[in-house]
């Protein structure tokens, strides 16, 4: 566990990053700061690994004080990524990921053996490994940053926006493997972003900070979209915070009806489309079980006629919903905003 008692930040020109922040960073999860720009979000991650030191207050790690620990001894347990990978121009991609194990007095062998390992687990190619990193795609050095922090295999990861340099469609690919990654290694990971929905999906705790770094709300995704603590944290959440929240509810709840004779099916029972005057149109599915309500409404958009498809987990029709089934749904738990007040500050 990292432990934040009334730490405070002032840096020379008297700027104030971080004021008498105090929070707990649980072990074993992921732990999101977010925040409009300029919140204290990156001093507070530095403060960590001491990269940059509190002016007052605390920071300890499993009870020990940061400062009592030397930097190169507590950065060796600590990985740390950034945004665009920060990765060394001259060197191979094999040996960019060896560099701690280097450090640590490994022989060569043995390092770039662990770096094709960690090549292998953020799913990159091993063919990649002699290149160098102009020669990778955005996304590419993104993973390579996340093995080259974790070649140590330190118990804590540190990352600082290290998926916002690359699209839309590249960045949602690194979070998911990310996610997977997680559930086989269970770091603490502490990760910053000023993407209210990079933080819900990423976070099982969300801390959200304020400009002048304090904390305004700390709480799991669902709740903090459910139960924003004040207008500041409603205002950075946004208008479509009850859009967000239908992730977090599962589609079980979405009453199906038979599927109708124009929605066109195999003979292995899975959709082909909706019948229409010159051939088939587009469907939009979701699984029942496994999906959320968020899908099925995506699922609803989808199809020409505003009906979702609900597949077993063979792909296979299971029944349909209407839009009337989930707007009954969306009126429970994404009623309109009424009288929502504005934000203090906009979010970034
Ligand atoms: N070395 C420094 N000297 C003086 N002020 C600084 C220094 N570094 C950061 N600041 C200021 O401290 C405040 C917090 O900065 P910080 O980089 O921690 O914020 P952030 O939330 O990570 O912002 P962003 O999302 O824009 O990266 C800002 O007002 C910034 O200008």
């Amino acid at each position: 566990m990292i432990t934040f008692e009334g730490v405070t930040k002032r840096y020379r020109d008297g700027t104030v990053a971080v004021d008498d922040l105090s929070l707990e960073v649980p072990t074993g999860a992921i732990t999101v700061f977010v925040g409009p720009s300029g919140c204290g979000k990156t001093t507070s991650l530095r403060m960590i690994n001491r990269m940059i030191d509190a002016t007052s207050g605390r920071i300890a790690l499993d009870g020990q004080d940061v400062r009592e620990i030397d930097p190169p001894t507590l950065r060796r347990g600590i990985g740390y990524v950034i945004q665009q990978a920060g990765l060394f121009p001259h060197r191979r991609i094999v040996d960019n990921v060896a560099t701690v194990p280097y450090l640590l007095g490994w022989n060569k062998k043995k390092a770039r053996a662990r770096a094709m390992e960690l090549l292998e687990l953020v799913g990159l190619d091993a063919g990649l490994a002699n290149r160098y990193p102009f020669q990778l795609s955005g996304g590419q050095q993104q993973r390579v940053g996340v093995a080259r922090a974790l070649a140590a295999d330190p118990p804590v990861l540190l990352m600082d926006e290290p998926f916002s340099a690359v699209d839309p469609v590249v960045r949602a690919s690194l979070q998911d493997e990310l996610l997977r990654l997680q559930s086989e290694l269970r770091k603490t990971i502490v990760f910053v972003t000023h993407d209210i929905d990079e933080a819900v999906k990423l976070g099982d705790t969300v801390a959200v900070l304020r400009v002048g770094g304090r904390l305004a709300q700390m709480a799991g995704p669902a709740t903090l979209l459910t139960e924003p603590a004040d207008d500041f944290v409603r205002g950075f959440l946004g208008r479509d915070r009850g859009i967000r929240r239908l992730s977090f509810i599962s589609a079980k709840e979405v009453r199906l009806g038979p599927a109708p004779p124009d929605l066109v099916t195999g003979e292995d029972g899975r959709p082909l489309g909706w019948r229409t005057g010159d051939g088939l149109a587009a469907y939009g599915t979701f699984d029942p079980e496994t999906d959320s309500l968020r899908a099925a409404l995506d699922a609803a958009l989808l199809s020409p006629n505003g009906v979702a498809v609900a597949v077993d987990e063979e792909g296979r029709v299971r029944g349909v919903a209407g839009r009337d089934a989930i707007d009954e749904l969306l009126a429970e738990y994404a009623p309109p905003v009424k009288g929502a007040g504005s934000a203090e500050e906009a979010p970034a």
